[in-house]
């Protein structure tokens, strides 16, 4: 079988190292509650080798790489529909995935964030995220608050999933190498009720918040009301990497209530 030629556009860097496809295969855990598992940018199956073993879950793929795809409908003929060739970005997801699934993959990093987005636009039906990002963006996720990592992105991801990193993978593990270092996470939906707030209110604090970093949150979010309205509350004093996400909950409903 002829190779596929890796494209830079694409974010193509294939994992060769077969010990940590099987790590992240490995990570993830049906037993929270999903049957249906769906690879983003399988390329030439790496993952896809150890996760079509495995019999707990139904795999499917998606690839944007029109060779990559053509590759692995030779290497895996019986697969018919559950290889997709298409843009994981425009997947229209309630029409192939009516239930709850899995998102798994060596994800290309050139789309992280746009991935991570898409994950909590559909968060009601992803349950659980296993993959590996670049390692920068793995921390952002992971970050707890008070660092220079914790942001927008970890508080939205944070707000929905208990997420875990679990392990860096080094440049050498690919074909070509990256110039950058990788991390592995695992997103867990979390409790359904506990975004007990507003959540566009929510998501406005926090994006406001974290826009203007260095300054306090009454100053921040002088954009979102009249800083005469806002509530007398001690958050307003700090800025917004000191908040944790219960903590930007309960402003959200202090400032929702001194708002009405
Ligand atoms: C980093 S490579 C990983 C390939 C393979 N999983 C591995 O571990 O060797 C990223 C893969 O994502 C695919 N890809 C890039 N953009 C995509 C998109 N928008 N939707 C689906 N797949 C995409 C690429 O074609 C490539 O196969």
């Amino acid at each position: 079988m002829t190779v596929v030629r890796a494209k830079k556009h694409l974010g193509q860097h294939f994992l060769t190292d077969k010990n940590t496809a099987k790590r992240i295969v490995n990570a993830l855990r049906p037993e929270k509650g999903f049957d249906k598992v769906l690879e983003v940018g399988p390329g030439m199956g790496i993952l896809s080798d150890f996760l079509l073993e495995d019999k707990r879950f139904e795999s499917w793929l998606i690839d944007l790489d029109i060779e990559s795809v053509e590759f692995l409908k030779t290497k895996y003929p019986s697969l018919d529909k559950r290889l997709i060739h298409g843009d994981f970005l425009l997947l229209d997801f309630a029409s192939v995935f009516p239930g709850p699934l899995a998102i798994i993959g060596n994800f290309p990093y050139n789309i992280s964030s746009q991935i991570l987005f898409k994950v909590l636009e559909h968060r009601h039906q992803v349950i659980e995220l296993v993959g590996m990002f670049q390692k920068e963006v793995a921390e952002r996720c992971a970050a707890k608050p008070g660092g220079k990592d914790y942001g927008i992105l970890s508080v939205f991801l944070q707000a929905y999933y208990d997420i875990a990193y679990l392990f860096t993978v080094k440049a050498g593990a690919f074909n070509p190498p990256p110039k950058v270092l990788s991390g592995v996470i695992r997103l867990e939906r979390n409790s359904i009720d506990r975004l007990a707030c507003n959540e566009n209110l929510f998501q406005k604090i926090v994006k406001a918040g974290f826009n203007q970093r260095r300054k306090t949150l009454r100053n921040a979010l002088s954009v979102i009301a009249d800083k005469a309205r806002m509530p007398n509350h001690p958050f307003l004093d700090l800025r917004a990497e000191r908040l944790s996400v219960d903590d930007f909950i309960e402003l959200t409903n202090e400032i929702e209530k001194s708002l009405k």
